[in-house]
């Protein structure tokens, strides 16, 4: 786990307080401030709480009495749904197509922090413990927010055998340096050197030493790197940062959630690790973070995530010590292949867009930006169905940023074309949003251009 690079970037900590804050006015920093000084799970206020149940409870009201409407008048059983980026999973997006991105109002999730409540640690099949929602979460809520009880620079921390022996001592020291309480809490966490073992994913070590090492048990540094994530840290070094109740979700390849790590000042050590929805999670399902890296080139082809099981279950070997468990991974034979291709396809369609847009800025073109429009959404469809999350976000917006791209090449825009630009300008400002806060300067920009060639479009088409 401690190999993976935590995407996506964390955003500076104001900006991602302000928009956790945002939706909730009866919150202010200082009190926020201390609700999370009293370190990890944060209560807040139970007005915001009821407001948000509120609110989803009136949603899924108002779509269950259209959808018996629509039934009972085209004798129909099933919702049939407009917008293939639509629909509960992908609440993230709202539904950009419905009213051409003019309207400023965001289709997210209010950003309430749920109270600790809402999920429950307990027994998961073949993975030790994992997390899982007591409620109904959706799609935006944060789940938990939480200080690091820990966080430490750690070299090869890559390579875990090898690291976990070769740093026991820095452990050591850590530990000796914390309240006698939170090392204990520390040590009830899984520790996976032993699974290493097992699995035989253990490069360049010597065996007896590992093995002797095996014997004594659980050690802090294998705690500590089974279970730390990418800090985020402004430090020079890479640090790691562990915070107990993170450290025990599991990993699925179609994650629902998202977890970031970022210190909260430039001269402060302390991490706070906030922990999201990306769909909506029924309560009772388990609520899984992704594991692994995302690369920051186009080349899709090579980022594991996106590869097929038998990659993915290999670099979960490699990360955890054993092959990858998650739902996912664990589907029968027919539908993994269907999801293998599924996944192959989005690769090769994401290249194939963010090509077409090279080539458009090349020749200054008109015209391709509707088809590579249409590749996009084919790419939409794709990764819900998939349930890809932090993956899927990043490819969106880079894809996204791709046909907002084709549209402004275009060199004699209609009032139509010009609000399609808006809508993508749109989708991107609500993933930008959810991706890093409300108040980053590019999120900013994203709801001006939006706004403005809304108003263009709508402008030009009066005219006419
Ligand atoms: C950060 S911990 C997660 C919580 C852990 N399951 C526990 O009981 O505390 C990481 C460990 O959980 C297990 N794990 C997490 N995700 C898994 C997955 N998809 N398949 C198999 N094991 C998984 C592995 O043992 C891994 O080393």
């Amino acid at each position: 786990m401690s190999a993976t690079v935590l995407e996506p970037a964390a955003p500076a900590w104001s900006e991602f307080f302000s928009s956790l804050l945002e939706d909730d006015p009866s919150m202010d920093a200082e009190k926020y401030h201390q609700l999370i000084v009293g370190r990890g799970f944060v209560d807040v206020t139970k007005k915001a709480v009821q407001n948000r149940l509120k609110r989803v409870r009136d949603k899924q009201r108002k779509e269950h009495e259209e959808v018996s409407a629509q039934a009972a008048k085209q004798n129909l059983n099933e919702k049939k749904t407009k917008c293939s980026v639509t629909g509960p999973d992908f609440e993230l997006l709202g539904d950009p197509l419905s009213d051409h991105g003019r309207s400023t109002e965001l289709k997210l999730s209010s950003d309430v922090v749920l109270p600790t409540g809402s999920w429950e640690i307990r027994k998961a099949d073949g993975k030790g413990c994992g997390v899982f929602a007591k409620v109904d979460i959706a799609a935006g809520d944060v789940i938990l927010v939480e200080e690091a009880i820990v966080v430490l620079s750690v070299p090869d921390a890559g390579n875990f055998v090898a690291s976990v022996m070769k740093n026991q001592e820095l452990g050591d020291q850590a530990a000796a340096k914390m309240d006698g309480m939170d090392v204990a809490k520390v040590m009830e966490l899984h520790d996976s050197f032993a699974d290493h073992l097992t699995g035989g994913v253990a490069d360049g070590v010597s065996c007896e030493q590992a093995s002797k090492l095996c014997e004594k048990g659980k050690t802090f540094m294998g705690v500590f790197l089974t279970n730390a994530i990418p800090a985020n840290s402004r430090a020079e070094s890479a640090q790691l940062a562990l915070c107990l109740n993170t450290a025990r979700f599991n990993h699925s390849c179609a994650p629902n959630a998202l977890y970031k790590c970022a210190d909260t000042s430039e001269s402060s050590d302390k991490h706070i690790c906030v922990v999201r929805a990306l769909r909506g999670i029924p309560a009772g399902q388990e609520i899984c973070v992704s594991y692994m890296s995302v690369p920051d080139d186009v080349d899709f082809q090579g980022a594991f995530c996106m590869g097929p099981r038998a990659q993915r279950r290999e670099s979960i070997r490699w990360l955890c010590g054993c092959p990858c468990m998650c739902a996912a991974c664990a589907q029968d034979e027919q539908k993994g292949s269907a999801s293998d291709d599924r996944r192959a396809e989005i690769c090769l369609n994401f290249v194939t867009v963010h090509r077409g847009v090279e080539g458009l800025a090349r020749s200054g073109g008109s015209g391709v930006a509707a088809a590579v429009e249409g590749a996009c959404e084919e790419v939409f469809d794709l990764i819900k169905v998939e349930g890809l999350g932090v993956e899927g976000l990043r490819l969106i917006k880079q894809m996204a940023e791709d046909v907002f791209k084709s549209f402004q090449h275009e060199t004699r825009p209609s009032p139509a074309f010009r609000s399609r630009a808006a809508v993508w300008a749109r989708r991107l400002y609500e993933i930008n949003r959810f991706m890093f806060g409300a108040f980053s300067d590019y999120t900013v920009e994203l709801l001006r251009d939006a706004q403005s060639l809304a108003a263009q479009a709508d402008h030009k088409s009066k005219r006419k």
